[in-house]
């Protein structure tokens, strides 16, 4: 029996992720949670013939608490995507339009305006002007886990994850429930990108399924640090320009699909696609599968001793940092350190660093600040 629940289910991400999950035959109940559309969503997956039960919750009638009961895993996909030029008031909207989205932070709800930018500006927008709405949302949700599903396998989503992973530690330490062996930041999207990309530079689409490219660092843009050294279907001819376009490729990604989708919001189904395999990972090591490898942005604290290897390799601790890790039936069994890497990706680390260090401190201030 395992209970799977998504947090912000009726989402871009939310839906098709639901989707998977309850298409996924290992997980006998689904529970959604969302501040709007839930009961929908669930209605509508519930006639897909699968053995998962679905319930679909509002904030009302204790929702969060009836969602969260009884979960194994628990997926956080809710908050708001990159779009062009994002506001927010605390006015109530005159008009609710496609360019109005709502959230609720504090127990309020805050309506979030989309006002029209330049396209160069949209680019500009970087995930960590996300942080004041979504380290709001992810803090609140982080609160009910820490409550109502304390022991559950958590993994997050929204972003920046670079940050709401340690926002979510900060509240489950703070509601003396934090296990570092069970708090995931979600960075598959990144590994997906980079099995697509090479496969298709190998001009073969279909090894996408089977190329395996470690992905180390973090998850936005130079904190992402692809290990093409290390991938499965090495490029030897790559030039140095190739290289480089590549990892750009692969660091950037999100701009590409945000870029594409004109201000319609950013990557919702490659992720769910993402978030999908790494749940399942989580899922089946938790059954009891063994040797289930796949990077993750992780705290230290969840393996003192690989850690420490991983410390003596990028030459300073960094608190929380993403590399293959071992899963197992407690969540993280084992950090395995990054191995073999060659200048340029030492390079690409180095520069990864102090951007990450910036990220982690602002969520751990965010919640410390905050005094809860
Ligand atoms: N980790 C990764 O690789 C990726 C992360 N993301 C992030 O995922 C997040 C969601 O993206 P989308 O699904 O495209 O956004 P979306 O706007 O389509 O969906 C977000 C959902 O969250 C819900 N929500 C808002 N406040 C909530 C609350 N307090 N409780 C529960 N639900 C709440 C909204 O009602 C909405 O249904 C964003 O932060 C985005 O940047 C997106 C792509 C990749
Ligand atoms: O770029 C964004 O804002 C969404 C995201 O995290 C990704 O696509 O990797």
């Amino acid at each position: 029996m395992v209970k799977a629940v998504v947090l912000g289910a009726a989402g871009g991400i939310g839906q098709p992720l639901s989707l998977l999950l309850k298409c996924n035959p290992l997980v006998t109940e689904l529970g959604l949670y969302d501040i709007v559309n839930t009961p929908g969503v669930a209605a509508d997956l519930a006639h897909i013939s699968t053995p998962a039960k679905v319930e679909g919750n509002l904030p009302d009638n204790d929702g969060l608490s009836k969602t969260l009961k009884g979960a194994d895993v628990v997926v956080i996909p809710a908050g708001v995507p990159r779009k062009p030029g994002v506001s927010y008031s605390r006015d109530p909207p005159v008009r609710a339009s496609a360019n109005m989205w709502s959230t609720r932070i504090d127990d309020k709800v805050i309506f979030l305006n989309l006002i029209e930018m330049k396209e160069a500006d949209m680019i500009d927008e970087c995930r960590d002007d996300l942080f004041k709405i979504n380290a709001g949302i992810v803090r609140d949700l982080a609160t009910g886990i820490a409550t109502y599903s304390p022991k559950a396998f958590v993994l997050v989503i929204s972003n920046p994850v670079n940050s709401t992973v340690p926002i979510v530690a900060e509240v489950l330490k703070k509601h003396g429930v934090y296990d570092p062996k069970r708090l995931f930041g979600v960075t598959t999207l990144d590994v997906v990108r980079s099995s697509t990309f090479v496969a298709e530079k190998h001009g073969n689409l279909s090894l996408a399924t089977e190329v395996v490219v470690p992905v180390v660092g973090g998850h936005s843009g130079v904190t992402i640090v692809p290990l093409l050294s290390q991938s499965s279907h090495p490029l030897p001819n790559l030039s140095t320009t190739e290289y480089e376009a590549l990892v750009k490729r692969i660091q950037f990604g999100g701009d590409e699909v945000v870029q594409a989708k004109g201000g319609a919001g950013s990557a919702t189904l490659s992720m769910a696609y993402a978030g999908a395999e790494f749940a399942n990972k989580v899922i089946k090591a938790f059954k009891g599968e063994k040797g289930l490898i796949a990077p993750s942005y992780v705290s230290s604290e969840a393996d003192r001793e690989g850690a420490a290897l991983l410390t003596k390799e990028l030459g300073k601790e960094v608190a929380y940092f993403s590399s293959n890790i071992e899963l197992g039936l407690g969540g993280i069994a084992k950090i395995n350190p990054l191995g073999k890497i060659t200048d340029a990706e030492r390079n690409l680390i180095k520069a990864a660093i102090p951007e990450l260090e910036k990220n982690i401190s602002s969520g751990v201030t965010f919640v410390v600040e905050a005094r809860l």
